[in-house]
């Protein structure tokens, strides 16, 4: 086994070219069985393989070569071809008069050259990084020079191994590099296979570290290689382009973007090693064996001898230095069940590692009875397989582990990989040079073999930088480019970009707001906050610029959203257009009817803006008249459900539209409020404010977009979430809240006891208590879990004298609106709720929330919930009761933070960006091949930055050529799209 792992490694990494040709030469002459070739094909494979086998005293490599006959001649070649990665000697064949094919095209193409011309061009050829070679050196006249440099080419070629780079030297001194991946392996092929096996002992090693410089000369990008197909690639046979193209790797980038997941560090550490310490060392394979232990057992034990070196013992002070010594490693992996326990499968298990296999080896190490032996029970082990594996071994640099993907080996993608790598150029990177400059980036050749052939962990680090930059950048660049072709002239452009950059400077103070928004904001029973009092002047700024707003209000639970979104509605209402306020449940469409129309009592007659409520409840004949209020302009703002999206529902000229808990509804319901058009022509009335610039034009517009959510998504997911949307962060709560006292605690009896005292004693002192559950009735498959309706009568028995109230999904919605104005106005002070009171209700003087289960929701929904107390100015607490001790420390994050931005960072790191923002809403997260949002986000930052800089310099990209290119290239970005 050894003896076929290193003869293949040795026939990798140094004879591939020349023989593939002797193979193939042989090959074709088997036919014809002269002696004579069959002799040669024994010079010359026999000659270079006898003198390694011999040196590595490999006998059953001498034995293969002593073959003798046809039959066995035939069996040589294909086992020779198999050994070189091709299927079989056909193979092989196939894939050579492929290689000559196109090189010969290449030869024909440099033959309609006009020499006179090209002879004066290009000078010079230059192979891989070595020093450029003068072609006409000695030559004078124009005969001798065409066939030098024919000559040349040739030589050049097919001795290049399919790595061919010339430079063209201008006679103004610049260069152009140009890469060919194609051989021209047999041009030669009529020569004696004696000169063939001269060439074998001359070949020069490939270097796979080999970087040619990257050149800040280069007059041209060509990224395009990163799109060529992977049949490109040199040295690979149709079986494993096959193979690649059914594991979903068609192009070359796919191939370049599958990221190492780790390196191995070639240099075991030095030093003694502990039991139970983690280790991560290199080795080899010195047995594997699956053993039967009985009919439903079975093991599987590798054991990996790695070398490394302990420092000099304490008692043994004579001895200077370190010692090196072999350690055994035991990786034991138990099977069971009949079928996993079987000889036949843990044969199968076991043949996974032959003995030789260089391997990557992490995990906690137990200390076995014999000295230096150690066993793992839960480990990883990564085969070292692969180009370049030698020469990293060599030079310590740290090796690549790469993920296996769709079936595929790891050591087949590492190969292929590094065959891509070869095919790449300095100039393959699209990014203009001030943006690498500006963020400190290396250029994408380097960022590529950095991350793939790193010289240390810094330059791997560095690599992957640039790259989740990319994933980001490019995210940011299609965005906002798509937002800017939406948007008509070169001026409005410039505006949206500039508004982009600094939005901070682009608002309208109190005084300019129009006479119904100040009369709405003296009518409050309070003065805004800092920040509300700020995103309403930005929102004010953006309603009175042509461009539709498209606008994020995000702020934590409680902080007063709703109201900044209401003066903005009046902000429209006032220069004569219409509002909408879509809501996600019926519950919070009537509680802010009804908060609106409270603040708008203090209004005269006149004044008042004509309000109306349309939710699925509201009867026939009563939608019927408010729609067609809209559809007259009878009606100024409508607040309700989805109902506001439907079809048959008109406006007149409908110029803002409010989603509330935004995350809620489709993106195509979101979007559904664009095709509502107004023109101007179409104003309710002819008094106007001031605002609306852009109300001047007889053109279509879509409605202001503003959406608001209550769930605090970190900035970072917002951005690649919404990267076209502007931000506004409400980030201050209004003034009198007290701290809600937060308790997490473990749900048993003692723990219902404590909690019971605590809801009798708030009751007694006049609180109103939540209790919320996780699910409505009981169920047979969760037993565990406390349901509303179930424990309606016990908490009824048990509080007698404080009347409760029912709140779950499944009621009618005028139950519903019963149960919570009930509890609003204090007629129950118990309040027994499944999550539907989540979002929105808003009962001030609600005091208690107690939450059953409470592992079962997340950190930032449990803040959500939380957030139903304590809107008042009475000291309120929540209790979260967890079912098992072992959820409690989870809990515990709530107890020590009230910010719903800090919980919803904690949460993006526990469960990662999916699950924050839950089903609907991750189906929108654009998918990154590198960067991880949770930790990423200052590049994220970054990328956005440059985005808006290359924009601002080239609203159309016209002058980046390069990065259009590239960005067409990339996933078709999913808007947002439902
Ligand atoms: N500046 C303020 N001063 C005092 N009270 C305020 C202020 N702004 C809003 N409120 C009150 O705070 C309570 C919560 O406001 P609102 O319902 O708008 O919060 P929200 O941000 O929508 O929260 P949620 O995300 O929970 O729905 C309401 O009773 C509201 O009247």
């Amino acid at each position: 086994m050894i003896a076929s792992s290193s003869l293949q490694s040795w026939l990798k990494c140094g004879s591939d070219n020349n023989l593939a040709r002797v193979i193939s030469l042989e090959f074709r002459r088997g036919r014809s069985k002269r002696l004579g070739s069959k002799m040669r094909v024994r010079n010359a494979l026999g000659s270079r393989l006898f003198q390694w086998c011999s040196r590595e005293n490999h006998t059953s490599v001498r034995k293969l070569l002593e073959l003798d006959g046809t039959s066995e001649r035939s069996k040589l070649l294909n086992k020779v071809s198999v050994l070189m990665g091709y299927s079989n000697a056909q193979d092989l064949v196939e894939q050579q008069r492929a290689r000559r094919e196109s090189a010969t095209e290449l030869i024909s193409v440099f033959k309609e050259i006009d020499f006179p011309e090209i002879s004066a061009k290009f000078p010079c050829i230059k192979i891989g990084d070595a020093s450029p070679i003068e072609l006409y050196e000695d030559s004078t006249d124009m005969k001798c020079k065409e066939a030098v440099l024919s000559k040349n080419l040739t030589n050049f070629i097919r001795d290049s191994g399919g790595n061919l780079e010339i430079a063209y030297e201008f006679p103004n001194g610049s260069h152009l590099l140009s890469q060919t991946p194609t051989t021209a392996d047999d041009i030669s092929i009529s020569e004696e296979s004696s000169l063939i096996a001269e060439h074998i002992s001359q070949e020069p090693s490939v270097d796979m570290q080999a970087r040619p410089e990257s050149s800040s000369d280069a007059v041209t990008s060509d990224s395009s290689i990163l799109d060529k197909s992977i049949r490109c690639l040199p040295g690979t046979t149709s079986r494993q382009y096959r193979q690649l193209e059914d594991g979903g790797f068609h192009t070359v980038r796919k191939l370049l973007q599958h990221f190492p997941r780790t390196y191995a560090d070639l240099q075991n550490p030095q030093g003694s090693i502990e039991d139970g310490q983690y280790i991560m060392l290199f080795g080899t394979v010195i047995s594997s064996r699956g053993i039967k232990v009985k009919s439903t057992l079975g093991f599987l034990e590798v054991v990996v001898g790695c070398s490394i070196v302990e420092p000099e013992s304490s008692d043994n002070s004579s001895h200077s230095g370190a010692e090196q010594k072999t350690i055994h490693l035991h990786l034991k992996k138990f099977f069971s069940g009949t079928r996993f326990s079987s000889q036949y499968f843990l044969n199968c298990m076991s043949a996974k590692h032959k003995e030789g296999d260089l391997v990557y080896v992490s995990g906690k190490i137990k200390k076995a009875l014999a000295n230096g032996h150690y066993e793992l029970k839960e480990y990883t082990i990564d085969g070292l397989e692969g180009e370049g594996e030698q020469s990293s071994m060599l030079d310590r640099k740290p090796h690549p582990i790469y993920p296996s993907k769709a079936g595929l080996k790891p050591s087949l993608l590492g190969l292929s990989i590094s065959r891509a790598l070869k095919l790449l150029t300095p100039d393959v990177d699209p990014m203009p040079p001030d943006v690498l400059t500006e963020f400190n980036l290396p250029n994408l050749f380097d960022a590529y073999l950095g991350i793939h052939k790193p010289k240390d962990r810094d330059e791997a680090d560095f690599a992957r930088r640039r790259l989740i930059f990319d994933d980001f950048f490019y995210l940011q660049l299609g965005r906002l480019f798509q937002m800017l072709e939406a948007v008509g002239t070169r001026v409005e452009k410039e505006e949206l970009l500039y508004k982009c950059k600094n939005h901070e400077l682009n608002t309208v103070a109190v005084d300019d707001w129009s006479p119904v928004t100040k009369k709405l904001l003296n009518a409050l029973p309070y003065s805004l906050t800092p920040s509300q009092l700020n995103a309403v002047k930005e929102i004010i700024w953006d309603l009175r610029r042509p461009v539709p707003m498209n606008r994020l209000l995000q702020g934590d639970v409680g902080c007063g959203k709703t109201i900044v979104a209401f003066l903005a509605c009046m902000e429209v209402v006032s220069s004569g257009f219409q509002a909408a306020f879509m809501v996600p449940t019926e519950v919070l469409a009537v509680q802010h009817y009804e908060h609106l129309m409270s603040l708008l009592e203090k209004f005269d007659g006149d004044a008042k803006p004509n309000i109306a409520l349309l939710t699925g409840s509201t009867s026939t004949r009563e939608s019927r008249i408010i729609r067609n209020g809209l559809k007259t302009g009878e009606i100024a703002m409508v607040i309700g459900t989805h109902s506001l999206i439907a079809d048959k529902t008109d406006f007149l000229a409908l110029r803002i539209s409010v989603i509330d808990e935004q995350q809620r509804f489709g993106v195509v319901q979101r979007g559904r409020f664009n095709s509502k058009l107004y023109t101007s022509s179409s104003k309710l009335s002819d008094e106007s404010t001031g605002a609306d610039e852009a109300s001047d034009s007889e053109t279509f517009m879509a409605p202001h977009v503003l959406a608001m959510s209550a769930t605090p998504i970190p900035r970072t997911l917002a951005l690649a979430l919404y990267g076209d949307m502007s931000l506004t962060q409400i980030t201050d709560l209004p003034p009198g809240r007290q701290p809600i006292e937060t308790l997490a605690l473990e749900g048993n009896d003692e723990g219902f006891k404590t909690v019971f005292q605590m809801m009798r004693d708030e009751l007694i002192d006049g609180g109103k208590v939540y209790l919320v559950y996780p699910i409505i009735d009981e169920s047979e498959h969760l037993p565990q879990l406390r349901a509303a309706t179930t424990e309606f009568d016990s908490i009824k028995q048990k509080f007698k004298g404080y009347p409760c109230g029912l709140l779950h999904g499944r009621m009618r919605s005028d139950e519903k609106d019963e149960a919570l104005s009930s509890f609003r106005s204090g007629e129950t002070r118990i309040l027994l709720s499944t999550q539907v009171i989540e979002i929105g209700v808003d009962v001030p003087d609600a005091s208690m929330m107690i939450v059953m289960n409470a592992e079962r929701f997340g950190i930032a929904q449990l803040h959500q919930l939380r957030g139903r107390v304590g809107r008042g100015e009475r000291k309120s607490r929540c209790i979260f009761l967890a079912s098992t001790p072992s959820t409690l420390p989870r809990l515990k994050v709530l107890e020590k933070s009230a910010d719903g931005f800090y919980l919803a960072n904690a949460d993006l790191l526990l469960r990662g960006p999916g699950n924050l923002l839950g089903k609907k809403q991750s189906g929108h997260l654009p998918e990154f091949p590198i960067a991880r949002l949770e930790i990423d986000g200052g590049i994220l930052q970054e990328a956005h930055h440059a985005a808006l800089k290359v924009l601002a310099a080239s609203n159309d990209l016209s002058l980046y050529p390069g990065l259009k290119v590239e960005l067409s290239m990339r996933q078709p970005l999913c808007i947002l799209g439902d």
